[in-house]
C-alpha cells in the first residue's frame, strides 16, 4: 500500500477536474520560446521517497524559470553563508509584480527587497559558487543532478537564446544595481548564468524529488543523504510561503497553504513537511504569472487533504 496521502485514482480525477481552468490563463509569450508550449498539457507528480504516483502528461519536459530562484538562493546560501547573502538581498515580501524596478529606487540603501524578485534572483545568481560563467552553471547544474537524482539534467539552450534576446529588463536592473553597487560582476555574464538557470529543462517528477527533499529538511527521503543543511532548508520553504508565488502569495498562503514556488513556464513545486514533494505542470499563467490551474489544483488539494502548514488539525 501506498504511503502517500492521496492514490492514483484519486490524483487522476483531480487532475481532470484542475484541467479545464487553464482556459483561463495565458501562456507566457515575453519569452518567445515558452509560447511554444502546449496549453493542454497538464501533470502532476507526487513523490516521498518511497512512493510515486503521477497523473496528467507528466513526461511534458518545461523549463524551470523562477523556480530555480529558490534553488539558487540554497546553493548561495551553502556556498557564502547567511550573512553575506542577506547583506546584498532582503527577506521581505512585496506586492509588486517579479520583474518590479521601483521598489529598488525606494530602498536606501538600494538592496532588492526578496530573492524571488528577478532583481533579487540576479543578485543571488553572482553570489554562486564560480568566477566564470561556465563555473558557476556548471556548480548549479550539478546541484540540481543532486537534487533530482536526475543526472542528464541540462540547460535548454534554445529557451536561453530566445530569452537572452529578451532580457532588457533583466539587464536594466542589472546595470541599476551595478551603479548602487549591489552587483559588482560583468552584467552579461551574470545575465547569462541567469538566463541558463531559468533554462534548465526537467519534468514534473524533477521537481517532486526536489520538493521532497526540501519538505525533508534538506535530506534525500531515499537515500538519506544530506543534500542541503536544515537551516537553509527552512529559510528556502519560508520564503516559498511568503513570496514563492510573487504577488499571490498571501492570497496563495490562505487558499492552499503549501509551500509551493512556481515559474512563467507554468511549472510549480511543492515541498510539504513530512518530505512529500508535489510536481505540477500547467503552462497557461493568470495575472500574476502562475499556472492557473496549477494554482487552482493545489488549493483543492489542500482542502480535500488538509494540507496547509497553517492547519491546526493537520494530520498526513
Ligand atoms: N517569473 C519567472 O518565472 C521569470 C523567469 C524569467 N526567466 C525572467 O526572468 O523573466
Amino acid at each position: 500500500m501506498s504511503s502517500l496521502f492521496i492514490n492514483e485514482e484519486q490524483l487522476a480525477s483531480m487532475v481532470e477536474a484542475a484541467r479545464p481552468v487553464a482556459a483561463q490563463g495565458t501562456v507566457a509569450s515575453y519569452i518567445p520560446a515558452l509560447s511554444e508550449a502546449d496549453p493542454n498539457h497538464f501533470g502532476c507528480v507526487i513523490y516521498n521517497g518511497s512512493d510515486t504516483i503521477k497523473a496528467g502528461e507528466t513526461d511534458a519536459l518545461f523549463t524551470l524559470q523562477s523556480v530555480s530562484k529558490i534553488l539558487s538562493l540554497a546553493l548561495a546560501l551553502i556556498d557564502q553563508g547567511e550573512d553575506t547573502v542577506f547583506s546584498k538581498v532582503g527577506m521581505e515580501p512585496t506586492g509588486d509584480p517579479f520583474y518590479t524596478v521601483q521598489a529598488l529606487e525606494e530602498e536606501k540603501p538600494s538592496k532588492p527587497l526578496n530573492p524571488m524578485i528577478n532583481a533579487g534572483a540576479l543578485v543571488v545568481t553572482s553570489l554562486l559558487p564560480g568566477k566564470t560563467e561556465s563555473e558557476k552553471i556548471s556548480r548549479f547544474l550539478t546541484f540540481i543532478r543532486e537534487l533530482t537524482g536526475n543526472p542528464s539534467i541540462a540547460v535548454c539552450e534554445k529557451t536561453a537564446a530566445s530569452e537572452k534576446e529578451h532580457a532588457d529588463l533583466n539587464r536594466a536592473l542589472c546595470y541599476f544595481m551595478k551603479s548602487h553597487d549591489v552587483l559588482k560582476e560583468d552584467v552579461e555574464m551574470i545575465l547569462n548564468v541567469y538566463i541558463k538557470q531559468c533554462s534548465i529543462l526537467l519534468n514534473c517528477e524533477d521537481l517532486a524529488r526536489i520538493g521532497s527533499i526540501i519538505g525533508n529538511n534538506g535530506v534525500d527521503p531515499a537515500s538519506k543523504k544530506s543534500i542541503m543543511p536544515p537551516h537553509i532548508a527552512k529559510i528556502v520553504t519560508t520564503f516559498m510561503i511568503t513570496c514563492g508565488m510573487y504577488n499571490e502569495s498571501g492570497s496563495f498562503a490562505i487558499k492552499a497553504g503549501i509551500p509551493t514556488k512556481s515559474g512563467v513556464s507554468g511549472a510549480l513545486l511543492s515541498g510539504l513537511k513530512n518530505g512529500t514533494g508535489i510536481g505540477v505542470y500547467s503552462p497557461p499563467l493568470d495575472n500574476k504569472g502562475n499556472s492557473a490551474a496549477g494554482i487552482h489544483f493545489l488549493e483543492s488539494l489542500s482542502n480535500v487533504y488538509n494540507l496547509s502548514i497553517f492547519s491546526t488539525y493537520q494530520e498526513l
